[in-house]
């Protein structure tokens, strides 16, 4: 079994710890408006500097061309000095004079955030004289940002096989709820899979056709494999040039004993815009002037009652235009049902993606989830099976 170096196996007193987390936070006029990714590393980074290492934060933001101050990390020091209620120092460099003196200048205990990491262009080729430079400024190594997992940079996975690496307590969090969901799971499992188009999630259909029991399709890429069934969908977002690729998608999962689970009603407008006139017909009824915007309630019943008898849920993309009222309606049902089936100990949930978090947020369901990612491309990734560079690295 692989098995992970944690922060448990690291002695950190009075040693400088390079910590790789994930700041590439939403601002708007230089504030914060989303704290969830700052909030889940307070304990990876409380835990170092209360057992007397020096922390010394390595992260990216944006993705920037060079040195840019628009993309500077200065702007989210305030943040993340509120969040974890202590002082945060700031070095206007990641390598070098400026890194090496900052991180002098900390005492074990502190907390210190260094320059954007792709403020130089070592960073993304994971230039060895890159991996050395920001190796210089510690004794060992942290990875915390399963995030940026899936990108192979310096700060990522350079650093970790150049010096002692350890899974800091998010990342550790992320492996044991991944773990739980598809390596090992309870089974049935079941995998929600929505969103706005098949041909961003092929990799991913593929992959989890062969580790679920039921493949639920909802949003917009449903009405792609309901074409494909020969249903009428009108003017709905549709990839009619996958109609083949839907089909055989359908029937690899069939050969791996998996159920795929398509909208039996949904609900057409004629409008894509909040609160346009809409109805709620069966799955043969769409006219053709009409787009399908969400599934309906017999269709939510249907998931619901799959996710009943489940004990393992995997969630990635919303079922309908959530972002527009009532269309959020069969997102905001399955979530509820999926999170109180978990709350009464019945389901182990894993969600994420951008899109979904939001859905499940508006859905006020994300609390009670097992667990709800934080990345968006690693996590899409993972459920595509493909290999994370910054996991590998860790692994024993
Ligand atoms: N029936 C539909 N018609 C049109 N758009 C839809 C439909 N169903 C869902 N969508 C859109 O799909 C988008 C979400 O899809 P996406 O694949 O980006 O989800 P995600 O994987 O959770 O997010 P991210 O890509 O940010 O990680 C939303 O903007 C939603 O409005
Ligand atoms: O926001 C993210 O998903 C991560 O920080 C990775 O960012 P990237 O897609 O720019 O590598």
């Amino acid at each position: 079994m692989t098995s992970f170096r944690t922060l448990d196996d690291a002695d950190v007193k009075g040693k400088r710890v390079l910590v790789r987390v994930d700041l590439n936070v939403p601002m708007e006029d230089g504030k914060v408006t989303d704290l969830t990714r700052l909030e889940r590393i307070v304990p990876t980074l409380t835990d170092i500097a209360d057992r007397g290492g020096k922390v010394v934060i390595l992260a990216h933001f944006g993705r920037p061309k060079g040195v840019d101050p628009s993309q500077s990390l200065k702007a989210v020091v305030p943040a993340l000095a509120d969040v974890l209620k202590r002082p945060v120092a700031f070095a206007a460099d990641c390598i070098g004079e400026v890194a090496a003196q900052a991180v002098d200048a900390i005492r074990p205990g502190e907390i210190l955030v260094l320059e954007n990491t792709r403020f130089h262009k070592g960073e993304e080729k994971n230039e060895p004289d890159f991996v050395k430079a920001l190796a210089a400024n510690g004794d060992l190594f942290v990875a915390d940002a399963f995030s940026a997992a899936h990108r192979a940079h310096a700060s990522t996975e350079g650093l970790g096989r150049v010096m002692p690496a350890y899974a800091g307590r998010t990342m550790q969090a992320e492996l044991d709820a991944l773990t739980r969901a598809l390596e090992k799971p309870e089974r049935p499992v079941v995998a929600v899979v929505g969103g706005a188009k098949v041909s961003t999630k092929l990799d991913l259909l593929g992959n989890l056709s062969k580790k679920v029991d039921f493949l639920v399709i909802g949003g917009g890429m449903a009405n792609t494999f309901l074409a494909a069934e020969g249903k009428a969908v009108g003017k709905s977002l549709c990839e009619h040039d996958l109609v083949d690729t839907a089909r055989a998608i359908v029937a690899e999962a069939a050969k791996n004993g998996c159920r795929i689970v398509l909208p039996v009603d949904v609900v057409c407008a004629k409008e894509f815009k909040a609160n346009a006139s809409h109805r709620v017909c069966g799955i043969d009824e769409v006219a053709p002037e009409e787009m399908i915007l969400d599934i309906g309630p017999k269709s939510v019943e249907h998931v619901v009652s799959i996710l009943g008898r489940a004990k393992t849920l995997v969630w990635n993309g919303p079922f309908g235009a959530f972002e527009l009222e009532p269309f959020d309606n069969g997102t905001v049902s399955v979530a509820e049902a999926a999170a109180e089936l978990t709350r009464a100990g019945h389901l182990v949930s894993v969600a994420g993606g951008g899109d979904t978090v939001a859905a499940l947020n508006q859905a006020g369901a994300a609390d009670r989830f097992t667990y709800v990612s934080t990345a968006g491309g690693a996590f899409l990734e993972w459920l595509e099976g493909k290999p994370l560079p910054g996991v590998d690295v860790l692994r024993t």
